[in-house]
């Protein structure tokens, strides 16, 4: 599965086989492994748990027997004093059992979580562009949920069950084999339940999780589009959106519990019937004098206490049986392999040595699963130092090319040189604290405002921060209720966009980065403060190489030089004035966009 290809979660809907699904819980055995020597301990105190809640009966069978039966108060006090004993110490290991049975899985759960979070981190942009949101978060937290409850809970039932039924039949055809066939022969119908049980509760949890992750990913969208929802009036349109996506989700989980229902009850019927035939039958053999009154009700008792790990065996294969599938579609998360990763024998560069020359040669590139070619042969030299302008039309590929200096892309096809090492003989890492982006999305975190600004650069100054407010114009932050330590809120939406827009540039300021990718951090800025920005800005931009991504005229005083996006190549290249002079469709793009920002 390692190289399979990166699944939609329209596609993940499909229910996978039951193998796959039962090796990719097996698989996720490594994780326990840390703690085996805790599991070691837990499964010697299930076994212990068994075995003295199942000497009770036989010892009730012998009080009957014995003393009872010869009136020998002080035998039945010996007899009573043991139970008792045994009583106590089934539930003391009980207790104790329960709580490293919780505090293991919760902590192997963790680890898992924790895996799953890293590897979401190295997964190239594409994955996070294809997938819902909402799909991932519910494999996060509710699939891990039920591989956690699957530890903590089914995988201890399923061993105690088998233990406890193991040791049962034992005891049964131990004390009266004629009867035990009559509880053997109802295990026939009950592995037949059991085996249509595992044919359709596998592909009706798989899609009540999938649908769960769908539910997850509208409540998500709405949250985050509800100022677009509101504004657009549409807040009724996307609650029956999201209503009907929770009533397929109600359908689902009420068919999966039928199936559960179905089994369970199917279960207890036959348990109830075997104890009946075996009342019967007992009942004919006390009076028949070939059984005692004792061990028929030391029988019956076992065979009550025969129920209650038939019944969790069906509760415990729907765990299973979810666990599994949730297993599964996490691994459909770990199985993707990162498309952009370091390479064998990357290096790292010192930053200090870094002159910032990045090459542009025969660049192509075309998104995953779409065969048209957005940059269609890019050669574009940006000498140490110098700024250069990327301009074209609206959906030319400008922010497309500016994505990949950082390889948040890297290209289908040609290289892209720092200072002429390929990029992606760099280390990720390294090559990002190199070079840095700023998008016009400017996504802010629900952390500090100074959090916030480190984040490229956790070292930095106090010095270094105060520099970058100040490059970005972004001094409003000191007049925050706490100044730089107000925290704000989630995606910094407690912010205007103006304000988001500075933030983000001065975050990517404080990273003295040798490279400065501006995907047009300006655009939501008023003429002013833009103004004010581009002044400041540009000093930064005098000893630093960078990318930017303009719509406005008055950025463009930014750059040195221009270079004109056209049909997926640079269709030409200069300065300002030169172009203005030189390209007609240099004019064209820069009046429209100008013609757009009065509008
Ligand atoms: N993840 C994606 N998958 C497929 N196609 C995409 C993806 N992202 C962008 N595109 C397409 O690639 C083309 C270039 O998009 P890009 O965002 O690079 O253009 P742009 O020049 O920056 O546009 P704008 O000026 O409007 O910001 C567009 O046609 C867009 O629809």
């Amino acid at each position: 599965m390692g190289s399979e290809r990166l699944k939609t979660p329209e596609e993940s809907d499909n229910p996978p086989e039951q193998k796959s699904a039962l090796t990719n819980l097996w698989r996720m055995k490594k994780y326990l492994h840390p703690y085996r020597y805790r599991l070691a301990l837990l499964w010697s105190m299930v076994l212990l748990n068994i075995v003295s809640g199942l000497a009770i009966p036989p010892l009730v069978g012998r009080a009957i027997d014995g003393p009872i039966a010869h009136r020998d108060i002080p035998g039945l006090w010996a007899i009573v004093g043991v139970i008792a004993v045994l009583g106590a110490a089934d539930a003391l290991l009980n207790l104790v059992r329960r709580y490293f049975q919780t505090t293991t899985a919760m902590a192997i759960e963790a680890d898992i979580r924790g895996a799953l979070y890293e590897h979401l981190q190295v997964l190239h942009t594409g994955f996070h562009d294809r997938w819902q949101t909402g799909q991932l978060l519910a494999r996060v937290t509710s699939d891990l949920g039920m591989v956690r409850r699957f530890f903590a809970g089914g995988l201890v039932f399923a061993i105690t069950s088998v233990g406890m039924i193991a040791i049962i039949m034992g005891q049964l055809l131990f004390i009266e084999w004629r009867l035990a066939l009559i509880v053997l022969a109802t295990a026939v119908p009950l592995l037949l339940i059991g085996r249509k049980f595992f044919r359709e509760y596998l592909p009706a949890a798989r899609s009540e999780q999938d649908q769960s992750g769908e539910v997850s990913s509208a409540a998500e969208e709405s949250a985050l589009g509800i100022r677009a929802i509101k504004a657009l009036g549409r807040g009724p349109l996307m609650a029956a959106r999201f209503e009907k996506e929770a009533e397929e989700l109600r359908s689902r989980s009420i068919f999966k519990s039928m199936i559960a229902s179905r089994s369970w009850s199917g279960y207890d019927a036959i348990a109830t019937a075997g104890v009946g035939g075996v009342l019967v039958l007992g009942s004919t053999m006390v009076a028949g004098g070939s059984l005692s009154v004792g061990d028929l009700t030391a029988f019956i008792m076992l065979q009550l206490a025969l129920l209650w790990p038939i019944e969790a065996s069906g509760w415990v294969m729907a765990h299973g049986n979810e666990a599994m599938t949730a297993a599964d579609r996490v691994y459909d998360v770990f199985d993707t392999e990162p498309a952009i990763k370091d390479r064998p024998n990357a290096k790292v560069i010192d930053r200090s040595e870094v002159r910032g020359e990045l090459v542009f040669e025969d660049v192509r590139f075309a998104f995953e699963d779409d065969s048209r070619e957005i940059l269609a042969g890019v050669d574009l030299r940006v000498k140490p130092g110098e700024t250069v302008a990327i301009a074209g039309k609206t959906g030319s590929g400008k922010t497309t090319l500016v994505s990949l200096p950082s390889r948040l892309n890297d290209p289908t096809a040609g290289r892209i040189l720092l200072d002429g090492t390929d990029i992606r003989d760099l280390k990720l890492e390294n090559l990002r604290s190199v070079v840095t982006t700023a998008f016009e999305e400017a996504t802010l975190f629900s952390m500090s405002v100074r959090e916030n600004l480190a984040l490229g650069r956790p070292g930095a100054s106090e010095a270094d921060l105060e520099e970058a407010v100040r490059v970005a114009q972004a001094e409003f932050v000191y007049d925050l209720p706490y100044g730089l330590d107000t925290r704000i809120g989630e995606q910094g939406l407690s912010l205007s966009g103006g304000q988001r827009q500075r933030l983000a540039l001065a975050r990517a300021v404080v990273v003295r980065p040798a490279v400065l990718v501006l995907d047009d951090p300006l655009s939501a800025l008023d003429v002013h403060t833009e103004e004010l920005v581009e002044r400041a800005l540009a000093q930064v931009l005098r000893d630093t190489t960078a990318l930017v991504v303009v719509h406005r005229p008055s950025t463009v005083a930014l750059a040195d030089k221009v270079a004109l996006l056209h049909e997926g190549r640079i269709a030409a290249f200069g300065k300002h004035s030169e172009l203005m002079a030189s390209s007609p469709e240099y004019v064209d793009v820069l009046s429209a966009e100008s013609e757009e920002v009065a509008a």
